[in-house]
């Protein structure tokens, strides 16, 4: 029998030595090593000679930095080290952006060969107390009598007990101590899933329940309902049903856009943009690069409740509203119908298995795409496919994945577009997450 030499893997996991070249989409640092290897490692940043432990394949466990970036700030979240939410404290905003923008735009180079991009300014707000939804994990240690609650560290299933946070909105981190005694004291703790804070129109506090409350903890709900001006729901496997309200909150879950003053209804588990100033600079950014003319047909494709399809039917003679999730469909055709759209139409289909026969159909002359990470491959490979004159003037991309933006950018391009515009949306700061928006125009 044939031997091969098999290097020994005894010393894979032991620490090393390196210097990272550069940051990769995801903002970890890049480490090119002796043997032609490449690891990714987390908190590290360039120009950084620093300690590191792998993990994996590829990815590292950064030990210590020597040479630290003049890049490098403290970061102002207490929580930072533990908890798996906002990992690139460490750089500010400005160079957050930066490496954002960089990391954008060195994957389209490198797979939809695009030189010379028109970056347009970065939409963004307040870089703290930003965010309208978070869930929290909650354990009942019995043995202790201890209720941990928080947000799971990173790659963990461990709890990182938090006692304010300082990306929520302030209105949500101010529930979580009093919410903490409320739970213990109620011994909610020993029947809760999760708890979901949502600042809508008012404050949401959805209980993940495994068994029905008692009178008594009804009661001292419905007191610290009252007390902190909120309203209280119970979620189980089917439904969510309302426990109590302060009186006066409306007990519905919507929020409002300032663009027309129209009103989104949706139910906790729908999708809706975790930033919700950013996400108006979003939507009128969209409308501005579409640019539709009063004659346009839209298709909005990954549509949710209808965050696009509203300001869009508003604005042209019709919009398709394309969304995957039943419950999100029906609900985008009840807020059309409160808010008067007659010409929106909310289908739901699962835009992986479209084609092309039914992309043609709709006619559109304009193309919204806002998917989940995942993207648009399956649309954006049909695009090519479509007769000329069923093929969309202009086509907006709304992008939470910049790998999966670069794939469907060079399908897009190559079925006769060009791109026209981009920009960064600073959705998620504090987080290595990145939101960018492209327009593609067909080229004549
Ligand atoms: C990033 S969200 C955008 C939602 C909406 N445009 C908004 O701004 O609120 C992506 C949406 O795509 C939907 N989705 C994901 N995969 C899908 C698929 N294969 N088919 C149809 N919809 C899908 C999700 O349910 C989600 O509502």
């Amino acid at each position: 029998m044939v031997q091969f030499f098999k290097a020994s893997k005894k010393n894979d996991k032991q620490p090393r030595k390196g210097i990272v070249a550069a940051l990769d989409h995801q903002l970890q640092g890049v480490v090119r090593e002796h043997n032609g290897g490449t690891r990714f490692v987390a908190g590290a940043l360039p120009g950084e000679q620093i300690t590191y432990k792998p993990l994996s394949k590829f990815s590292a466990e950064l030990l210590s930095v020597k040479s630290v970036s003049t890049e490098r700030i403290e970061p102002p979240c207490p929580y930072y080290q533990a908890c798996g939410g906002c990992d690139v404290q460490h750089l500010n905003e400005s160079n957050q952006q930066t490496y954002k923008q960089a990391a954008v735009a060195g994957l389209l180079q490198k797979f939809a060969q695009t030189e010379q991009l028109s970056w347009q300014p970065t939409l963004m707000a307040d870089a703290w107390g930003y965010r309208r939804k978070a869930r929290l994990a909650t354990f009942w240690d019995g043995k202790r009598q201890h209720l941990r609650l928080g947000f799971r560290a990173a790659k963990s299933k461990q709890i990182t007990e938090i006692a304010n946070c300082p990306v929520l909105r302030p209105s949500l981190s101010a529930l979580i101590e009093p919410l903490r005694q409320l739970i213990f004291n109620t011994g909610l703790g020993r029947t809760l899933g999760h708890v979901e804070l949502i600042q809508a129109n008012v404050v949401h506090v959805v209980l993940r329940v495994l068994k029905p409350l008692s009178a008594q903890q009804k009661q001292e709900l419905t007191a610290f309902a009252e007390q902190h001006s909120l309203a209280f729901w119970l979620q189980d496997d089917n439904s969510v049903a309302s426990v109590t309200t302060a009186k006066e909150c409306n007990d519905a879950f919507c929020y409002d856009q300032s663009i027309d003053g129209d009103r989104l209804y949706f139910t906790p588990g729908d999708f809706i943009q975790v930033n919700a100033d950013v996400n108006e600079q979003m939507v009128r950014q969209a409308l501005a690069w579409l640019a539709p003319e009063s004659d346009a047909v839209v298709l909005d494709l990954f549509a949710g409740v209808g965050n696009f399809s509203l300001p869009l039917a508003r604005r042209v003679k019709q919009v398709i509203a394309i969304e995957g999730v039943a419950g999100m469909s029906q609900q985008l055709a009840a807020n059309a119908q409160a808010a008067g759209c007659d010409n929106l139409i909310a289908e739901t289909q699962d835009l992986s298995q479209i084609g092309a026969k039914k992309l043609a159909s709709y006619n559109a002359t304009h193309w919204l795409l806002d998917p989940a990470r995942a993207g648009a491959d399956k649309i954006v490979e049909q695009l090519g496919q479509l007769p000329e004159q069923r093929k969309p003037k202009r086509i907006v991309y709304v992008s939470c994945a910049p790998d999966t933006l670069a794939r469907d950018s060079k399908c897009i391009l190559a079925a006769g577009y060009r791109l026209k515009q981009l920009g960064l949306v600073d959705m998620f700061p504090q987080t290595h997450h990145i939101e960018t928006m492209v327009c593609f125009e067909r080229v004549a």
